[in-house]
């Protein structure tokens, strides 16, 4: 008999914020392991997904929408999205063409031009752009940076999605998987836990919420009788904040637990039992071990 032989390679997935990476990894993979939303740098630590195709192991990864760093939380952000590309056997660049803006496309154009890596331009949203602007960006993208292909996709929809997957497939070097065959992300079921929460933080809240808030795992409990009991804290900055977190009398936090609840039941495949509390600390964006704890480096 002959041994088939494998392939496995590293795909980094870069973009301005919102371009659509976390839905675009989703959807390789075929199942949710980012999370998404309208706000803008939702995904916070650099995280892989892993997604098949035949023989082939693809290790995507979904890194923090690049931007111009101020704050460190920011700046841990950006050498985390940096850090996924080196080395990759592809490069994706994100592109939305309905709200790409001129100032968070800039420094991307000029970082990845001259990387060694090989470069893939994957204008995004086409269930919703319109066909001459999209081509108009294409081209001139294309002018500033030597892409080695362009795909045309809808990451929601999955429009053009499949063919995209096969060419990078196709890609990828021979090699061993890194992965066993069932792991679809590298994230541990607690932080997945944490980062379901803030998702519906941002998804029920909106624009109320800050940026600034974060969600921190407590305690994981696995129960004697099949079920698993998260403790977690959420963490705003003011107190006012707090308040909007709760609701009145306790309505916005009691549905953001039921929804975080059931998505949980249902991603981790058994009864879930999720407790929430919310706290302020105004200096939590200044502590080093929420930091390591959502994966990002103090020291940048
Ligand atoms: N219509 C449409 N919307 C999309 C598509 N892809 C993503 N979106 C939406 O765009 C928004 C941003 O998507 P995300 O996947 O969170 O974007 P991201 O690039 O990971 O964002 P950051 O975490 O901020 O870096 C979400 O509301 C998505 O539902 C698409 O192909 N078509």
């Amino acid at each position: 008999m002959t041994e088939q032989k494998t392939h496995c390679g590293l795909v980094a997935v870069i973009g301005a914020p919102n371009a659509g990476k976390s839905t675009l990894v989703n959807q390789l993979v075929g199942q949710k392991v980012a999370i998404t939303s309208a706000k803008a740098q939702t995904t916070r630590a650099r995280m892989l997904g892993i997604a098949l195709h035949g023989d082939t192991q693809m290790i995507l990864v979904d890194t923090p929408g690049i931007f111009a760093p101020k704050r460190r939380l920011d700046r841990a952000m950006v050498s985390a999205a940096w850090e996924g590309a080196e080395s990759a056997d592809a490069v994706l660049l994100l592109v939305d063409p309905i709200k790409q803006r001129r100032h968070e496309l800039e420094p991307l154009v000029e970082a990845l031009k001259d990387r060694p890596e090989r470069k893939i331009l994957v204008l995004n949203k086409v269930d919703i752009a319109k066909k001459e602007p999209l081509l108009a960006l294409a081209q001139e993208l294309g002018e500033k940076i030597e892409f080695s292909e362009v795909y045309f996709v809808s990451a929601l929809t999955g429009d053009g999605v499949p063919e995209m997957k096969q060419a990078l497939a196709d890609l990828m070097p021979e090699g061993p998987w890194m992965y066993p065959e069932d792991q679809v992300s590298d994230v541990s079921e607690r932080l997945l836990a944490t980062e379901i929460t803030r998702e519906q933080l941002y998804q029920q809240l909106h624009e109320e919420l800050p940026y600034d808030s974060a969600v921190r795992p407590e305690k994981y409990i696995q129960r004697k009788d099949g079920s698993v009991e998260i403790h977690q804290q959420i963490v705003v900055m003011r107190d006012n904040q707090r308040m909007i977190v709760l609701g009145k009398g306790g309505s916005r936090i009691k549905s953001i637990g039921q929804a975080a609840r059931e998505e949980l039941s249902e991603l981790l495949g058994q009864k879930v039992h999720l407790f929430l509390h919310v706290k302020t600390d105004e200096r939590w964006s200044e502590d080093k071990e929420m930091f390591e704890e959502m994966g990002l480096d103090w020291t940048r």
